[in-house]
């Protein structure tokens, strides 16, 4: 029987997961690929630190050329993170021409395009299963059964640290600060947890799911980014009151043959599949042409369901080497939509503003959005002190362009602090 010999760069939340599934599903593997697969050497950075994993056999090393100079190991799976490294170490591993595996949406978001060239070039599969939502196996899912279908959006949860902490928020009472730090124990936020906070993790993986549906490549800079680091527990309770639940939520969509992909809060009616995505998991709602809504759920982070998709690609590597079908790239749809333009983008918006507590200052504030031809449907006042009162609304459908000038105008009055401008789903016809 051959024997393939893999290489594992990191063994922390996901490279521990990756080998003990390896270990523990080993006969099952080997019946379906017709191969042995065997982890040969594990690079760290600190090679006298404890490990929860069985390294019987193993040789862990701090020494990258122990995996890059070995003619033995075919496969390599990068599962450190970093960004310059992780680069540098698999542009010269497919130079040498191994198969990459990795679980890294930040290098894939900002340097796939120039990894994959460089993968077909040396005949190497390099895949990223495991880099968009975890375990769920929502990239090649688009790859195969999206193939002859015309995307028109993806849209979900696909952060598990903050969907963890809004939920932990919400349903158990926890502070922000709490929550976040239940999130690092259990393996879920990134080393820097700012990135999952501030929304660059989700923006990353929107970047991967925009190329696989609608084959566009972008750079963050196209992603309109807002984090949930100022999402208030009034504004949690406030929407609850208002019938909706609050998400991050990444969304890709396709209108008149112009893209718009964005990353922030958003308001989820609370009757929408959506609103009841639970701590860790991720969903993802893809909508075709043909075939409509679909949504796919799962484990969007920790140990094993993340290893799970790196196992998936590992496995669909093997295939490929025994087929002697290597080097074709993991998407190979490419399609330079353009992006839509502020004024194409239509949401109604819920809306969180501190006032003077006097006559008068609803006025001033409808008469501003009226300027803008933008009104609301919903209105409440949150709280009030003797100088101050606080209120939330929800608009009816208005363009973006609308909704920064509305912003413009109410900057200019210092007296008014627009506390929250989150998207709310659903209602968008004006
Ligand atoms: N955690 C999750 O749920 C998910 C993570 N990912 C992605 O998977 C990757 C790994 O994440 P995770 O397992 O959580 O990370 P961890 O921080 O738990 O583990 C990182 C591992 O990489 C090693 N490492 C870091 N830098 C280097 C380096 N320069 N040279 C050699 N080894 C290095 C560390 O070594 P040492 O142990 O010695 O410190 C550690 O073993 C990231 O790209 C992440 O974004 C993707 C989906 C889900
Ligand atoms: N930090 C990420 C891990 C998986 O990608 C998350 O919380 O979703």
């Amino acid at each position: 029987m051959k024997t393939i010999k893999i290489g594992v760069l990191g063994l922390g939340t996901v490279g521990s997961g990756v080998v003990r599934l390896l270990q523990d599903n080993a006969q099952k593997i080997t019946d379906i690929t017709g191969c042995e697969l065997k982890v040969k050497t594990v690079v760290v950075r600190d090679v006298t630190a404890p490990r929860n994993v069985d390294l019987t056999g193993i040789e862990l090393t701090d020494d990258f050329n122990k995996v890059l100079l070995d003619d033995e190991i075919q496969i390599v799976v990068e599962v450190m993170g970093t960004i310059e490294t992780a680069r540098t170490y698999i542009k010269q591993l497919l130079a040498k021409h191994k198969h990459v595996v990795t679980a890294n949406k930040d290098l894939i978001a900002l340097h796939g395009p120039e990894l994959s060239a460089l993968a077909k070039e040396n005949h190497c599969d390099l895949f990223y299963e495991a880099s968009v939502a975890g375990g769920i196996p929502i990239l090649r899912t688009i790859v195969n059964s999206f193939a002859a279908d015309q995307v028109e959006s993806v849209l979900g949860i696909v952060n598990g640290t903050t969907n963890f902490i809004l939920t932990q928020m919400t349903q158990n009472g926890l502070s922000y600060a709490q929550a976040l730090q239940l999130a690092q124990e259990k393996g879920f936020a990134e080393a820097d947890p700012t990135n999952d906070v501030a929304g660059k993790d989700a923006a990353y993986k929107m970047i991967i799911l925009t190329q696989f549906a609608f084959g566009k490549d972008l750079t963050l800079t196209d992603v309109k980014l807002e984090g949930i680091e100022n999402v208030a527990v009034e504004d949690i309770k406030e929407a609850a009151n208002l019938g909706y639940t609050i998400k991050l939520l990444g969304i890709a969509d396709l209108k008149n043959d112009k893209l718009d992909v964005s990353v922030g809060p958003v308001l989820i009616p609370a009757k929408n599949p959506l609103a009841a995505i639970q701590n860790e998991n991720n969903a993802v709602l893809v909508t075709g042409k043909a075939v409509g809504e679909t949504m796919f759920y799962g484990s969007g982070a920790g140990e094993l369901p993340t290893a799970n998709s790196v196992l998936s690609d590992i496995i669909a590597v093997t295939k490929d080497i025994v087929m002697e079908t290597t080097g074709n790239r993991f998407n190979s749809y490419s399609n330079n939509v353009a992006l839509a333009p502020a004024s194409e983008v239509i949401y109604p918006y819920y809306l969180s503003l501190t006032l003077p507590d006097r006559p008068g200052q609803m006025l001033k504030l409808t008469e501003i959005m009226a300027k803008h031809q933008a009104s609301f449907k919903a209105i409440k006042q949150t709280s009030a002190s003797h100088k101050q009162a606080q209120i939330a609304l929800v608009t009816h459908a208005m363009s973006e362009a609308t909704l920064n000038a509305v912003k413009e105008e109410l900057k200019a009055l210092p007296e008014m602090e627009l506390l929250a401008a989150y998207k709310v789903l659903g209602g968008n016809e004006r």
